[in-house]
Order: C-alpha cells, then structure tokens, then sequence
C-alpha cells in the first residue's frame, strides 16, 4: 500500500495522522481511526495500486462525515498514459477516481491533457517550478524535450530557464509499445550541460535510445522526468546520463539501481 493520510494542525501545518488503514480476514478494507479527534488535511497516494484508491474512498467518506473535505494528493495520475485506444484506461481509472466523491483532486505532470480531464475536481500541478528550483541552478546549457508529446513542459521550461529548447523524436508502435526509431535534433550545444525533460520513465527504452542517437556522453546529459517507474532495464540509463532527477510520485522512484535524486513533491501541491 502506498497511501499517507495528513491532519491540520492547530498552527495549519500538516502533519502524520494517526488514522490507519487495515484489512478486514474478508478481504474488505477499512480504517482505525484516532482515539483524539484530529482534522483531516489531505491523502496521498503514490503509484496507482487500485486497493490504495478504495482506502481513499473509506478515508473521504470518513473526512466528510466529520464535517471537512476530502483532499487528495494523486501526483502519478493513474493510467494518465492510456489517453487513447481500448480499452480507454484513463476513462476507466477516472471513474473510480471520481466514484471516491473527492473535493479536489491535485494530480502532478499528467503524461497528456486526456486524463485530468476526465477526473471531477482536479488541479493540475506543472512540472515547471521544481524543475526549475531544484534542477536548472546546477546548470545546462539546453532543454531537450525527446519526443513531440514532450514539446508543451519542455518548452515551459526553457521559457522559465531561459535556456533554448531542442526536439527529438521517437516512434513507438502503440500496440506493442515497442519503440522503433529515434532522431537527434540537429544544432544542438557542442559544449556544457543538456537536460532531458519529460513526464514518465518506465522501462528506460526512450532516454537510452535517445542519448545513443545524440551521441552526448553522460557527463554532458541528465534526465529530469517527473515520474520515475523505474522498471526492467531502466538500472542502465546510468550508463548514459550523468544526473537523473525524479520525485516521490511513484514508489519506483527510489530503485536503488538507479540512483535517482528524488524529489519530494508535497511542498509544490
Ligand atoms: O521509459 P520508457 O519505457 O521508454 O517510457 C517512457 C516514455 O513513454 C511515455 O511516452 P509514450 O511513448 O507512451 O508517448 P505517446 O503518448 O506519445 O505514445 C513517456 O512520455 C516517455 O516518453
């Protein structure tokens, strides 16, 4: 289980909450709650375990009845990735989101516009800000977005860095999701640091066959993408990126293999 349950605080910080979730011998999940009354401030959840979501409903509906709303932290929004096709995965995921009766919803960096759309109450979180608080003062010489669905974060922040933006391009076979090709842009630095910006890593495929078509060595190129899975191969884009930056929106994010700097996002929700 991967969900955090904050209560307010007489000075409005939020802090741990005592309530806590268990499992009934059924199967059903539900929560204890604390023996003093507290205020519930916000959930988070982080991956997208379906079981986490039916403990936020417990938790909301426990929120409301106390007399708050119900906020939820969900900065991996769950299936933001399968905007398209059928089975339509964000509609799916959506539904059981918005089944919760959440009050708002704050969701980090969606893949695509598609599936925060379809979440009731949502606020969406830009990559921008952290990126350009906690990764651009180590200094770059250029943003580099890998793919054209890339272009719209990387482009805010090259805007905000100031730093000039290149485009890359990949083709993934959407059925398989097998990649099948990569192109380098052309006019890129000859010198100083590059920053690859996207919103998801998962296997890895993209930014390795990506950074084998630039031909950057790793001390030149760095990785900032905002949800860090970290799955199967991905333990080697050490081999090609000097730097790999990611937050706490998905449990994957701390592969020890990896070795990422992981940034935490609640102070930015
Ligand atoms: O680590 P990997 O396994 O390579 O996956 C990461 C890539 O996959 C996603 O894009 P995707 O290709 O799904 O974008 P699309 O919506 O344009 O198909 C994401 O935006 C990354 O670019």
């Amino acid at each position: 289980m991967s969900i955090k349950f904050f209560s307010r605080q007489a000075d409005g910080s939020a802090s741990l909450s005592k309530v806590k979730p268990f499992t009934f011998p059924g199967g059903e999940h539900h929560l204890r709650l604390p023996d003093q009354p507290e205020a519930p401030a916000f959930a988070r959840v982080t991956g997208c375990d379906v079981n986490d979501l039916a403990v936020l409903g417990l938790w909301a509906d426990w929120a409301h009845q106390t007399g708050f709303p119900a906020v939820a932290h969900l900065p991996y929004l769950p299936a933001a990735r399968a905007d398209r096709g059928a089975p339509f995965g964000a509609q799916v995921y959506a539904n059981l989101v918005n089944a919760l009766s959440l009050d708002e919803v704050i969701v980090f960096d969606p893949h695509s516009p598609v599936a925060p759309e379809l979440i009731n109450n949502v606020r969406v979180v830009e990559s921008t800000e952290v990126i350009c608080e906690r990764v651009i003062p180590s200094g770059y010489e250029a943003i580099l977005a890998p793919d054209a669905g890339a272009v719209h974060r990387a482009q805010q922040v090259s805007d905000a860095a100031g730093l000039p933006l290149f485009t890359a391009s990949k083709t993934r076979d959407f059925a398989t999701g097998k990649l099948t090709g990569f192109e380098a842009p052309v006019g890129l630095p000859a010198s100083g640091r590059i920053l690859i910006v996207d919103d998801i890593c998962d296997g890895g495929g993209t930014f390795m066959g990506l950074a084998s078509a630039l031909q950057v060595p790793a001390s030149r190129l760095d990785l900032w993408v905002s949800h860090g899975i970290f799955s199967g191969r991905a333990p080697a884009l050490r081999e090609y990126f000097g730097n790999i930056w990611t937050t706490d929106s998905h449990d994957g994010a701390f592969n020890s293999e990896v070795g990422a700097n992981v940034v935490e996002l609640t102070p930015y929700l």
